[in-house]
């Protein structure tokens, strides 16, 4: 094989069920060895790149394509799903789509049974990899009593057990706990020092995928490749900001430090930044001059938990004795590590499941004595995989179904009604297309969209903005403050420490089931013992108060006042 693994040469490709193309001219060349990580707006066409890297297109998703596509010096045309099993693993984004076997074992075990290994070496090698990203323990259960971030987690075992020239990794960190996705970017550092197989991340998330080095950031907005740079290059320009995309924290504070970034500061991890003296002052100074507010909080409980328990096989308490009072108006973050009973919580609250012990109020209402339709008028809530929650075909039938199913407003009203929610979550211009036609990040706003159309006075978003570039990051968080500030509560379920200092000041920490801290998140963030008990991940901020010699959790405070301050 040359060096390249991947060579796109003026390639152009439409869907069939598109009138444009999604891919235009693309020239990308990826050698042997090289770890590459491609960002870009939703809908840019990440994905479709990555489709046309492991065969899903043509052979799932058919479309005219112009140019050409080696990969391992075959043209795509002539490799076949199969063929291409053998040169690509792939980490898709819905991990949900990926099962096939009926245990997580075999599911592991799939890539080595298609080459007769024999059962011995195959069940060490599934043992193996399971061990590394920590699933050893649920060899023997069906993928769906896996928790969203178990399942996350499976998929990587499933690739690491292959032995393939190009690994790809479509947003290996949405679902993962913040240490599991520093874990995963370690295990893809292993993959790259220890093998020769090129390496491609699409990931949104640069704050964590930065933590370790890669080779090159390819920038993609329309269909196009607008940047080919290395992350030193990349951090030293506007460009992310320009085009949508979340820096990593470290680098907007360096900004609003007013310090210059260029790339002799190797700006491209927080590791290995060097910052000269006069830039330490200007952090210094900018430190000083930010003013801290105080929120006042709003005294009235809208819900209470009163020692919850609930075991979903009778014997392993998914949850035990969780209490905790959420207050009207308040914008709250549930985090803590995968399988740690975050979305066991929101289903005991929504009624899907019955807690064993305990109950919960609404203000002072037992939720116990409301039908699931009755909790739905009052508390909202956004699963983690849209796909679990879409069932109709069309987006404004899916928008307006529980308008509908409600039946109290006229089909004029519940129009107007589904036309606002739709604009509000950038979704209006699609109203009419199918489902599937749309993006995994277009398909979470559609879910969004569905819940917000209802009007609750509770909403639960379990990971809201998984999926999202910045643009659609900021609208769906500024349209939840914008409710939150009209009194709607929100209660954010998520794995990224950056949202919930951006957003939210409380934060409720699970772990294994229990509630082990409810406090605020400078301090969650900078307690280092919290941080290690529930697989939460210190910021590049910590880092950057070091190197300043500032006190770590007033540094982070002061940034989000400061963050907060700049945005309003
Ligand atoms: N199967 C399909 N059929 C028709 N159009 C599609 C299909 N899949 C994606 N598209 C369209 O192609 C465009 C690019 O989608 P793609 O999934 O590649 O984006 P992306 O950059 O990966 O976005 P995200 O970050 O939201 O996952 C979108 O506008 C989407 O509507
Ligand atoms: N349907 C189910 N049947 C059996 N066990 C389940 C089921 N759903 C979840 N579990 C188990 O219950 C525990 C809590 O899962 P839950 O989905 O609440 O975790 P989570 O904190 O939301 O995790 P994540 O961050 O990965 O989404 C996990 O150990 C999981 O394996």
């Amino acid at each position: 094989m040359s060096e390249n693994v991947i060579e796109f040469k003026d390639f152009t490709f439409k869907y069939d069920a598109q009138a444009e193309p999604t891919l235009f001219n693309i020239n990308l060349k990826i050698k042997k060895g090289e770890k590459v990580l491609i960002c870009g707006p939703s809908g840019c066409g990440k994905s479709t790149l990555s489709h046309c890297l492991n065969g899903l297109i043509p052979a799932s998703y058919p479309g005219d394509a112009s140019g050409e596509l080696l990969i391992a010096d075959k043209s795509y045309k002539e490799h076949t799903i199969f063929s291409l099993s053998k040169i690509t693993g792939t980490v898709l984004q819905d991990s949900d789509g990926q099962f096939i076997g009926l245990t997580v074992g075999e599911d592991i075990a799939f890539a080595l049974e298609n080459e007769n290994t024999p059962l011995s070496v195959m069940k060490q090698k599934v043992l193996e990899a399971a061990k590394k990203v920590g699933v050893e323990s649920f060899l023997a259960h069906a993928p769906h009593e896996l928790s969203g971030g178990q399942k996350q987690r499976v998929s990587l075992a499933g690739v690491m057990v292959d032995n393939v020239s190009l690994f790809l990794f479509d947003e290996p960190l949405a679902n993962l706990d913040p240490a599991a996705g520093k874990n995963t970017i370690e295990l893809i550092e292993q993959i790259h020092k220890t093998t020769d197989s090129a390496i491609v991340i699409i990931e949104h998330r640069l704050e964590d995928v930065l933590y370790k080095s890669v080779d090159r950031v390819i920038l993609m907005s329309e269909g196009r490749i607008i940047a080919d740079m290395t992350p030193d290059e990349l951090l030293s320009s506007n460009l992310l900001i320009e085009n949508g995309i979340r820096e990593p924290l470290y680098s907007t504070a360096l900004k609003y430090a007013g310090v210059n970034i260029n790339p002799d500061m190797k700006p491209g991890r927080i590791d290995t930044l060097i910052l000269s003296d006069e830039d330490k002052d200007k952090i210094r100074a900018w430190y000083k001059n930010v003013e801290v507010e105080k929120k006042e909080l709003n005294s009235y409980v809208v819900l209470t938990a009163q020692d919850i328990s609930f075991s979903y096989d009778g014997k392993k308490e998914a949850l035990s004795n969780v209490s905790l009072k959420i207050r009207k108006g308040e914008m709250v973050s549930i985090v803590g590590r995968n399988g740690a009973g975050k979305s066991t919580f929101s289903k005991l609250v929504c009624g899907f499941e019955k807690p064993s012990r305990g109950r919960f109020l609404l203000e002072d209402k037992d939720l116990a004595e409301f039908s699931i339709k009755e909790r739905a008028d009052h508390i909202g809530y956004v699963m983690q995989n849209p796909n679990q929650m879409i069932t109709k075909p069309m987006i404004r039938d899916e928008v307006s179904l529980g308008l509908a199913l409600e039946g109290k407003l006229s089909e004029d009203e519940i129009k107007k009604k589904v036309d606002e929610t739709l604009k509000i979550c950038g979704l209006y211009e699609m109203r009419s297309w199918p489902v599937s036609a749309l993006s995994y990040g277009q398909k979470k706003r559609v879910t969004i969209a569905s819940i917000l159309s209802m009007d609750p006075e509770i909403i639960i978003l379990d990971e809201p903005t998984a999926g999202q570039d910045l643009r659609h990051y900021t609208e769906i968080m500024e349209f939840l403050k914008k409710l939150n500030s009209l009194g709607v509560t929100i209660i954010l379920i998520t794995h990224d420490m950056h949202l919930m200092i951006e957003y939210t000041n409380r934060a409720i920490v699970f772990t294994n089931g229990h509630l082990i801290k409810d406090t605020s998140c400078e301090e969650i963030l900078t307690d280092e013992e919290s941080c290690k008990a529930a697989s939460l991940k210190k910021t590049s901020l910590s880092e950057l108060a070091i190197m300043c010699e500032l006190p770590e959790t007033e540094f982070v405070r002061r940034f989000i006042q400061e963050d907060k301050r700049r945005r309003r």
